[in-house]
């Protein structure tokens, strides 16, 4: 029997993973194929991005979404069964994408592949990181060595990355791909010295693609033929020789609802201010604007807040705006919630 290929696409929030699944699926070339979506918020805005795309490469029903918290932490919970119900369709996939949340460790979800059931019925076609090159020439993963210094200096302990640094390493120490995404906002001289920190990162020979909105041949993608599950050893992890149980309380998130929001622009003022004020990393959502039938999603990755409108409202469905923030351990829920209070519209009853 054939093992089913499955491609693992990590990276950090707001890297771009969703908006390569959808550039994926539009570009499918008769493939069928199914998806396993896991995000870290409450609300599932990625499932809702990718529903539709392409319902011949990938009907709804394809479509799994796991809620349940980071699938590192959940596999035996939520991942497993999850897998073995896509397997034992009587007419399985020709190819899985597992997109994991933002905060999630791959090494874990691919030594899931490792186990009996799962091994002898699907292997790990490949890894695939994406690197949000903006956030990573703005400084946001890198070592600034001299503060490293400073405060090594003042706490001899100190002795591990920051989170953010910690997951970049280990989401790209795991890769058989990296694709340096938004290339659009980086010029030539930022994407020479982000290239040559993810090579520092990455095992020899991986190879690294530059991409536009998560544009990558999907012939390149899909058919690598890692086999990662039979080569964990030579992808490191922070939590290697540990019980390999990790929690992910360096990284909150709350949801912030409303209704219909009556002045858009004041909205989305509110956030830039937010996001700058409590160093949010990421929001992403669905936004009910007063008069308007279209839903409106919201993004904002660090500073840059984008928008569009997906489609209508349902009429049966409860105009709810509804955004996921989240931010580094000790976010301020109170005052966020506090600030956007005004213009997030009363919640529908
Ligand atoms: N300028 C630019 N924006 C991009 C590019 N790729 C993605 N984006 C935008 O970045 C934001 C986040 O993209 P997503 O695809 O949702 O990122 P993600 O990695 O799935 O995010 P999480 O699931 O929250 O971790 C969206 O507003 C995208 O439109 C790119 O190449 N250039």
């Amino acid at each position: 029997m054939s093992k089913v290929p499955t491609t693992v696409i990590t990276g950090f929030l707001g890297a771009g993973k969703t908006t390569l699944i959808r550039h994926l699926l539009q570009n499918a070339k008769g493939r069928r194929l199914a998806l396993i979506i896991n995000e870290f918020g409450d609300v599932g805005v990625d499932g809702e991005l990718v529903k539709g795309c392409n319902d011949e490469a990938c009907p709804e029903d394809d479509i799994v979404e796991l809620a349940n918290g980071c699938i590192c932490c959940t596999v035996a919970d939520d991942f497993l069964p999850t897998m073995m119900k896509l397997l034992e369709r009587p007419n399985p996939p020709e190819h899985i994408i597992i997109e994991t949340s933002g905060l999630a460790l791959p090494k874990p979800l691919v030594k899931a592949f490792q186990w009996p059931d799962i091994r002898t019925r699907a292997t790990v076609d490949g890894v695939v990181a994406l690197i949000d090159a903006d956030a990573v020439a703005a400084g946001r993963f890198a070592t600034d060595e001299v503060a490293l210094a400073a405060a090594r200096a003042a706490d001899p302990t100190l002795d591990h990355d920051s989170p953010l640094e910690e997951l970049f390493e280990e989401q790209l120490a795991c890769a058989d791909m990296v694709v340096l995404n938004k290339t659009d906002l980086v010029d030539a001289d930022g994407l020479a010295r982000v290239e040559a920190l993810v090579l520092a990162e990455t095992r020899p020979g991986v190879k690294i693609v530059r991409a536009d909105h998560g544009a990558v041949d999907i012939a390149a993608l899909l058919g690598i033929t890692a086999a990662a599950e039979d080569d964990l050893d030579s992808r490191r992890s922070h939590i290697d020789g540990l019980d390999e149980s990790h929690d992910h309380d360096d990284f909150d998130s709350f949801v912030a609802q409303g209704g219909d929001v009556a002045d858009l622009d004041a909205l989305l003022a509110r956030m830039a201010a937010l996001i700058a004020q409590h160093d949010v990393l990421r929001i992403k959502g669905m936004v009910a604007v007063a008069g308007k039938p279209g839903r409106l999603i919201v993004q904002a990755v660090g500073p840059r807040i984008q928008h569009f409108y997906d489609r209508a409202w349902g009429s049966a469905e409860p105009r709810r705006t509804q955004l996921v923030v989240i931010g580094q351990k000790g976010l301020d829920r109170a005052a966020i919630e506090a600030g956007l209070t005004d213009v997030l519209g009363a919640v529908p009853a």
